[in-house]
């Protein structure tokens, strides 16, 4: 039905607007707490954008004569921005169930790395797969994503190694922003591990001189859309020197950087991607003092990832000290088939419980920082006016419910809504 409005939420008990004056990222004191109406309505326009939020009796006033496609008593419960996840690999083929096994046997993940486990291994199988198959098993995984609150992921590619491989999880990864509701941003990831057969300078000169100029081209002709670069910074995989080349071949040609860093090893990362003007460096277990203060002066955001630290039983990041520090902390769940975790809303509880990050700033590291990790929090991560109206509605009076209730989100959620319009509905 056609209306003046897409949609109008109605009276909500709390509205979580995350921040209020067009702020991009949240740090310090601004993380006490976060801007949040009480009894308030909001309406988003039939450009999928935010027109309104404020006391619910005053939009009712504002609105009394137009029409809406879609209104939604809210009486009762909470809106909240949709969640960004700021670090996924969600292409891919093949099943690493058994290496869970091994894991909780006490192998480490370098261990099945090296005896060709891990990543390795799902290359292979990767590089077997079909488009069409690695395009299902993507659509079905976002759509577990969008039915825990994601309504912007960022996707990358890095099961590939080869040319031909990473621009075929590229094609997909494309092909899914172009056909679903979810917002994606996507990262070319093909150093996320050192090829067999090839060094890692090898493998470095290959994707410079061969895979950017190629994906450049596509960027250009319209083919593939790529955001951010990325690499897999680490002992044994790419070393500083590697990185540093592969990172700057990427933005040059246009692209954030945005990387995977002092995970397993204390590399100096974070001070390589805070002088390369990185956007973002994930995981930093191991990060160095001097690379949480050069990422805090560079505004360059960490991408905490609670599930890895987690499943792997590895040492949780200094959420804390990076916080203290004025670092951008964000989260992500870094879904992959060693992290198989889809849920946003359990990688805040795990923040908040292992990293002891406070419930403020566990959501506003899942939305606001999330987008500001992805060059999107000018219209993503927070409720304002003119921002894309991506949002949750959860059957709860407080939004602290949704990091509460431990792998309780699919009771929770009552509606994810992308651009205005539902995409999920209990
Ligand atoms: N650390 C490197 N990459 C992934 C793991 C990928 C895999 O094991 O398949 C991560 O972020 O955890
Ligand atoms: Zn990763």
């Amino acid at each position: 039905m056609a209306g003046d409005h897409r949609l109008l939420l109605e009276n909500a008990r709390q509205v979580v607007l995350v921040c209020a004056r067009g702020e991009r990222f949240l740090a310090r004191d601004a993380l006490r707490s976060l801007a949040v109406l009480e009894g308030a309505s909001l309406v988003v326009g039939t450009d999928g954008l935010i027109k309104a939020i404020g006391p619910a009796d005053v939009i009712q006033e504002q609105f009394s004569e137009e029409t809406f496609e879609e209104r939604i008593d809210c009486s009762g419960k909470c809106i909240l921005p949709g969640l960004v996840d700021a670090h996924t690999h969600p292409v891919w083929a093949g099943e690493r169930v058994h290496e869970f096994a091994m894991k909780l046997a006490g192998a480490t993940y370098m261990e099945i790395h090296q005896a060709g486990g891990g990543i390795n291994f799902t290359v292979e199988r990767t590089r077997q797969a079909s488009e069409e198959e690695l395009f299902g098993s993507l659509q079905q995984r976002l759509q577990c994503m969008m039915r825990a609150g994601t309504t912007l992921v960022e996707c990358k590619s890095g099961y590939g190694l080869n040319l031909e491989t990473e621009l075929k999880m590229l094609r997909v990864i494309e092909r899914a922003r172009r056909q679903m509701a979810v917002g994606i941003s996507a990262t070319y990831c093909g150093a996320h591990s050192v090829p067999k057969g090839k060094t890692a300078t090898e493998a470095a000169d290959d994707i410079i001189n061969n895979h950017l100029p190629k994906l450049k081209e596509l960027g250009r002709n319209g083919q593939i859309h790529v955001d951010n670069i990325d690499v897999f910074c680490e002992k044994g995989v790419f070393d500083l020197d590697s990185t540093r080349r592969i990172l700057q071949g990427g933005k040059d040609i246009g692209l954030q950087i945005n990387f995977h860093g002092d995970e397993l090893h204390p590399m100096k990362a974070a001070e390589l991607g805070a002088e390369l003007g990185a956007r973002a460096i994930s995981h930093l277990e191991e990060v160095s003092d001097e690379g949480i203060a050069a990422m805090a002066t560079a505004g360059c955001s960490a991408v905490l990832l609670p599930t890895t630290a987690y499943m792997l039983r590895l040492k949780q990041p200094r959420a804390r000290k990076m916080l203290d520090e004025g670092v951008i902390v964000a989260l992500g769940s870094d879904f992959n088939p060693n992290a198989y975790c889809f849920s946003m809303p359990m990688v805040m509880h795990l923040a908040c419980v292992n990293m002891r990050m406070s419930m403020p700033e566990a959501l506003a590291a899942a939305t606001i920082n999330a987008a500001y990790a992805l060059g999107k929090s000018h219209t993503h991560g927070s409720l304002e006016v003119g921002k894309q109206g991506d949002l949750i509605i959860i059957n709860s009076s407080r939004w602290e419910h949704l990091i509460y209730q431990f792998g309780g989100h699919n009771e929770l959620i009552e509606y994810v809504i992308a651009k205005g319009k539902a995409v999920y509905k209990k």
